[in-house]
C-alpha cells in the first residue's frame, strides 16, 4: 500500500478518487492546473462544476502548483482526459522519484498516434514502463463512488505485484478492486465502451427501445472484442468488469456523459452545441476517431463504430445510421465472426 498519493486532475473522477483515498487515511494532494479554481474548491471544500454536492475532506491538500503537489509522493493518479495524458507525463517527469508508481484512470486512445494511454506513458517515461505503471478501469461513475455506493473495478499492470500494490491502495469496503494481467485488453475495453455508449444514447434519443439498447450493447461488445483480439487482448477480459461491466453501466446510466451526449445528438441537437454544453470530457468522440482509424488499419469490421463516426464526423443523420446497421448483409454470431 502507498501512503502519499498525488491525484492530477480535479474533474469528476480525480475529485472522487482523491476523496476515496483520503477516506482511507492516506495523505492526498489534489492538483488542478487552474489556480483560481483550486483556490475556490480549497476554500469551499466542494467542486461544484465537476462533482457538486460532495464534501471534499479538509485533509486533502488542493493546489495548482505541480512541484508542490508532487513534493512528497509515492503514487501519482492521472485523472485528466486522454488527449492530455502525454502533456501531463512530460510535465511530471522532472518531479518523479525512482520509486514513483503511476496509475492512469483516463479511458481512451491518443488520437494522433492511436496509442493506448499506457503506451503514451511508456514513451514519455520509459524508466517507469513495465514495472511502475498501472491502469484503473471498470464500471465506476464518479457520482456513485463519491457517495460510497458499492462499486467493483479492475486494475491492470504488466506485473502482478504492481497491480496488487494499486489494489491495496484503492480497496475500501465500498470499492472492490480486482487485478487483471491483461493490460492491453483492459485499456481497449475501457476506451471503446464509450463509443457504444454514444451510439446507445443516440438510439435512446431517437426513441428506440430496450431491445435496441440490448442489441447495441451485445453487438458493441462483439466489435470491441474483435478489435481487442487483433491487438493482442485476451477474450476473457471483455467478459469482465472493464468489458461488459463498464459497457453496461455506460450504456444505461444517466451519469454517463457519453450516453447523455448521444441522447441529445439522437434528439437532433447540433453536435458542437451538445459537446460544449456538457462542460466535461466526452471521451467517446475522440475514441470514435481513433478506433475508426485503428479498425481500418488492421482490417477489422466495427459497424457501430463506423456509423457513430459517420454521425459525429461526416454529418450522417442518426436515423440513417441505424438503417445502415439494420440493413447490413446477413451474418452469424459466434467464434467465426471474431476472425473478420
Ligand atoms: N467521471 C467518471 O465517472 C469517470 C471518468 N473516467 C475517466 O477519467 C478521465 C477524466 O474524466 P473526468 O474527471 O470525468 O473528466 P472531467 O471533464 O470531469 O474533468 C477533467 C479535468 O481535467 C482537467 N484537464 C483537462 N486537460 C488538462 C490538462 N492538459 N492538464 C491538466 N488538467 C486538465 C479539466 O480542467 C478537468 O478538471 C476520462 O478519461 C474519463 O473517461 C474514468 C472513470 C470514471
Ligand atoms: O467510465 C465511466 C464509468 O465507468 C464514465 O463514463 P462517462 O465518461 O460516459 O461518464
Amino acid at each position: 500500500m502507498m501512503n502519499h498519493i498525488t491525484v492530477l486532475g480535479a474533474g469528476s473522477w480525480g475529485t472522487a478518487l482523491a476523496t476515496l483515498l483520503a477516506s482511507k487515511g492516506l495523505a492526498v494532494n489534489l492538483w488542478a492546473r487552474d489556480a483560481k479554481f483550486c483556490a475556490e474548491i480549497a476554500r469551499d471544500r466542494e467542486n461544484p462544476r465537476y462533482l457538486p454536492g460532495i464534501k471534499i475532506p479538509q485533509e486533502i491538500k488542493i493546489c495548482a502548483d505541480l512541484p508542490q503537489a508532487l513534493k512528497k509522493h509515492q503514487m501519482i493518479v492521472l485523472s485528466v482526459p486522454s488527449q492530455s495524458v502525454r502533456e501531463i507525463a512530460k510535465a511530471i517527469k522532472p518531479y518523479l522519484s525512482p520509486e514513483t508508481m503511476i496509475v492512469n484512470t483516463a479511458k481512451g486512445f491518443e488520437t494522433e498516434t492511436l496509442l493506448r494511454l499506457s503506451q503514451v506513458l511508456c514513451e514519455e517515461l520509459p524508466t517507469y514502463c513495465g514495472e511502475q505503471i498501472g491502469v484503473l478501469s471498470g464500471p465506476s461513475h464518479a457520482e456513485e463512488v463519491a457517495v460510497r455506493l458499492p462499486t467493483a473495478v479492475v486494475v491492470a499492470a504488466n506485473h502482478q505485484d504492481v497491480a496488487e500494490t494499486i489494489q491495496d491502495t484503492f480497496m475500501t469496503p465500498f470499492f472492490r478492486v480486482y487485478t487483471n494481467m491483461d493490460l492491453v485488453g483492459v485499456e481497449i475495453a475501457g476506451a471503446l465502451k464509450n463509443i457504444i455508449a454514444l451510439g446507445t444514447g443516440i438510439s435512446d434519443g431517437l426513441g428506440y427501445g430496450d431491445n435496441t439498447k440490448a442489441a447495441m450493447i451485445t453487438r458493441g461488445l462483439a466489435e470491441i472484442t474483435r478489435l481487442g483480439l487483433i491487438l493482442g487482448a485476451e477474450a476473457q477480459t471483455f467478459a469482465g468488469l472493464a468489458g461488459i461491466g463498464d459497457l453496461v453501466v455506460t450504456c444505461t446510466s444517466m451519469h454517463s456523459r457519453n450516453r447523455r451526449a448521444g441522447i441529445q445528438i439522437g434528439q437532433g441537437h447540433p453536435i458542437d452545441q451538445v459537446l460544449s454544453k456538457m462542460g466535461m470530457v466526452v471521451e467517446g468522440v475522440s475514441t470514435t476517431r481513433a478506433a475508426h482509424a485503428l479498425a481500418r488499419k488492421v482490417g477489422v469490421s466495427m459497424p457501430i463504430t463506423e456509423e457513430t463516426y459517420q454521425v459525429l464526423f461526416e454529418g450522417k443523420e442518426p436515423v440513417e445510421a441505424v438503417t445502415s446497421l439494420m440493413s447490413r448483409c446477413k451474418t452469424h454470431e459466434g467464434e467465426k465472426e471474431m476472425l473478420g
